[in-house]
C-alpha cells in the first residue's frame, strides 16, 4: 500500500505501535470539530479529554509523529489535522468497494463519514441480479460477475465486506486476487488472507457485551458500597450472597442485551466472536 516512504523516514511509519495507530482517528476526530470551529491551538489536557484519551498517552502518541507542541501555547490545531491526515494516508484518495448491499451495505454506502474522511465509494456490488442496476446512495449496483474488473479499473486497494457469514471468505478470496490488500470485515466469521493483506473486522455485538460486562460490574460495586454503608449490623456471608447472584447472571445480560440491539446479528453470529480479549474495540484485527 502506497504510505510516502518517499519523503518520511521508514523508522516512523513502522515504529508508531498499533495502539498509537488506533488512536490517532480519535485524535483527528477531534482536532477535525476544534478546526470547523476555527480553533487555532489547544492544550494536550483538552485535546486529550476532547478524545476520551489520557494527556500523558496523548503526549507520547504524540512523539512518535515528532509533534511536541509549544509550551505555554500547545499545538497547532491545523498542522496536526495534517499530520495525523498524512500519518494515517488520509491526504490521498482511497477508493472502497462495498461488496453485499443489504441491511448493512446499503447503510454504509449511504454514510457520509466516508467521503468526507477520503474513502470514495467506488462501487457497490452484490450477487443478487436483482440488484444489479438498482441506485443505492446514488451509485447503481453492479453484479458480483464484474468485481475484477470493477477492482482494477479503479484501482481499488481497499474492500468492505458486508455479505453474509457463509459467502464472506470466498467474497474476500476474490477481492484479493483481484488486487485489494485491505479488508474491512462485517460478516461475523474470521476469514484467512494470505500474507501481506490487512482485515479488519468491525463486531457491535461485541462492543455491547463489553457494555453488558461493565453494567455488570457497576451494578457488584455499588451493591458492595450498599452492604458497606449498611455497616456492622449486617452479617458478611449475607452481603456477599447480595452481589454474587448479579454476577451469576452476566452471560444472560451479554446474550440478552446483543439480541435485542442488534437484531441482525443472530446468537450464532454472536458465539462466533467470542474471544478472550477484555477490551476489544469497534474495529478489531480480525
Ligand atoms: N459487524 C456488525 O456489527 C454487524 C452488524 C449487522 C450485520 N452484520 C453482518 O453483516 C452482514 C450483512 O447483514 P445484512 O443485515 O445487511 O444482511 P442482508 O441479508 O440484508 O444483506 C446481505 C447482502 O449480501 C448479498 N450477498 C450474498 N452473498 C453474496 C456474495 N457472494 N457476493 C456478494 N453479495 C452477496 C445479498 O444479496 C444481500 O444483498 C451479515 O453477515 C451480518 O451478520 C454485522
Amino acid at each position: 500500500m502506497a504510505t510516502g516512504r518517499t519523503h518520511r523516514p521508514a523508522t516512523r511509519s513502522r515504529g508508531i505501535p498499533e495502539a498509537t495507530v488506533a488512536r490517532l482517528p480519535l485524535y483527528l476526530r477531534a482536532l477535525t470539530a476544534l478546526s470547523e470551529r476555527s480553533v487555532p491551538t489547544v492544550s494536550s489536557e483538552e485535546l486529550a479529554a476532547a478524545a476520551g484519551v489520557n494527556s500523558a498517552k496523548l503526549r507520547k502518541d504524540f512523539s512518535y509523529l515528532g509533534s511536541y507542541g509549544t509550551r505555554g501555547v500547545g499545538y497547532d490545531v491545523e498542522y496536526l489535522v495534517y499530520q495525523i491526515s498524512r500519518e494515517l494516508g488520509l491526504t490521498q484518495d482511497w477508493p472502497v468497494v462495498i461488496v453485499g448491499i443489504g441491511n448493512l451495505g446499503a447503510a454504509l454506502a449511504n454514510y457520509g463519514g466516508f467521503a468526507s474522511r477520503g474513502f470514495r465509494v467506488a462501487a457497490l456490488i452484490d450477487a443478487d441480479p436483482a440488484m444489479a442496476g438498482k441506485p443505492v446512495a446514488g451509485i447503481a449496483v453492479q453484479h458480483t460477475d464484474e468485481l475484477e474488473s470493477i477492482i482494477s479499473d479503479n484501482g481499488v486497494s481497499i474492500g468492505v465486506i458486508a455479505t453474509p457469514a457463509g459467502a464472506a471468505q470466498q467474497v474476500c478470496e476474490r477481492l484479493v486476487a483481484a488486487g485489494v490488500t485491505s479488508i474491512l470485515n462485517f460478516a461475523p466469521t474470521v476469514l484467512s488472507v494470505p500474507d501481506g493483506v490487512d482485515v479488519r473486522k468491525v463486531d457491535l455485538s461485541i462492543e455491547l457485551q463489553i457494555l453488558a460486562f461493565h453494567e455488570q460490574r457497576k451494578a457488584g460495586e455499588e451493591a458492595a458500597q450498599d452492604a458497606a454503608q449498611a455497616g456492622a449490623t449486617a452479617p458478611a456471608p449475607a452481603r456477599a450472597s447480595r452481589v454474587l447472584p448479579d454476577a451469576a447472571a452476566t452471560p444472560a445480560t451479554a446474550g440478552a442485551a446483543t439480541g435485542a440491539a442488534t437484531a441482525p446479528v443472530a446468537s450464532a453470529d454472536v458465539r462466533d466472536n467470542q474471544g478472550p480479549d477484555g477490551d476489544v474495540p469497534a474495529v478489531m484485527p480480525a
